[in-house]
């Protein structure tokens, strides 16, 4: 069964349709890429999957059971988390106390709890603090778990906010552009990241990068205008006449 499936979805803003009748799934571990020119209608799907955009029409199914009227603080109670291109880390929050976020619920009942001086949240806040430290080690960035996030450099910075989405371990991890402002280097190594990341999560993978997304997307939706213009796995999508003539004229980062 599909971890997150979306049929037939169409939005619109004002006059405008940002997406006409977009379907997609991303099954267990597989890496679904959104590629298309500018104004295509990523973010806008992008949005529809994390409930930041209701759909006029069409559905969103995790795992077959609908989650139409979905929203952001939904989430993690899914088995889902999301990175956002304004990353939208806490300035005056530590590295670690930002990734602690990332777990939600957990990190309310730890401090609910601490009001309530109850040992076990105590236990709780201690098992959540060991395992933002084990994912930062995980991606390469503990050493900076006691800094301030505006006093390091942007690529730290993305991974401490992919860092605070799998701190819950989700099920369903959604990506809006990961690669922007990062270097050829930077973007080989996300390259891998994501794809070690895929053996245990399913990633939704909105990313305007082409090198990037054939690289690690085992399926690929490409947007045209709101519309899928192609579907399938890289080697297909790449000679697609109609992809190929989305893209002309448009640079392919
Ligand atoms: N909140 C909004 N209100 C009105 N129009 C919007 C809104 N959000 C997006 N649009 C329009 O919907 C269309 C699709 O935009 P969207 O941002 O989803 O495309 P995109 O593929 O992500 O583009 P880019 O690569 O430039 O970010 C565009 O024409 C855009 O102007």
């Amino acid at each position: 069964m599909d971890e997150l499936e979306m049929d037939a979805i169409t939005v619109t803003f004002g006059g405008l349709t940002a997406l006409d009748d977009v379907g997609l799934q991303v099954g267990p571990r597989q890496v679904h890429g959104v590629i298309g020119p500018n104004g295509a209608g990523k973010t806008t799907l992008f949005n529809v999957a994390c409930g930041f955009v209701q759909p006029d029409s069409g559905e969103v199914r995790r795992r077959g059971e609908r989650i139409d009227s979905l929203r952001p603080r939904d989430l993690p109670a899914l088995g889902m988390a999301r990175t956002l291109q304004g990353l939208g880390l806490f300035d005056r929050m530590s590295v670690l106390d930002n990734v602690m976020v990332g777990a939600d619920h957990h990190a309310r009942s730890g401090f609910l709890g601490s009001l309530l001086a109850l040992p076990r949240a105590g236990r709780d806040e201690r098992a959540l603090r060991d395992r933002a430290r084990a994912v930062l080690d995980d991606l390469g960035v503990a050493a900076y778990a006691d800094r301030y996030p505006p006093s390091l450099p942007y690529p730290v910075r993305k991974r401490v906010a992919l860092a605070r989405a799998l701190v819950s371990a989700p099920d369903v991890l959604l990506l809006d552009e990961p690669a922007s402002g990062l270097s050829a280097a930077e973007m080989d190594e996300l390259g891998e990241l994501v794809t070690a990341l895929a053996a245990t999560t399913s990633v939704l993978l909105v990313e305007h990068h082409m090198d990037l997304v054939m690289q690690v997307c085992t399926q690929i939706t490409v947007l045209d205008f709101g519309r899928v213009i192609a579907q399938g796995v890289p080697e297909q999508v790449r000679e697609d006449p109609a992809v190929l003539a989305a893209y002309l004229g448009e640079e392919v980062g």
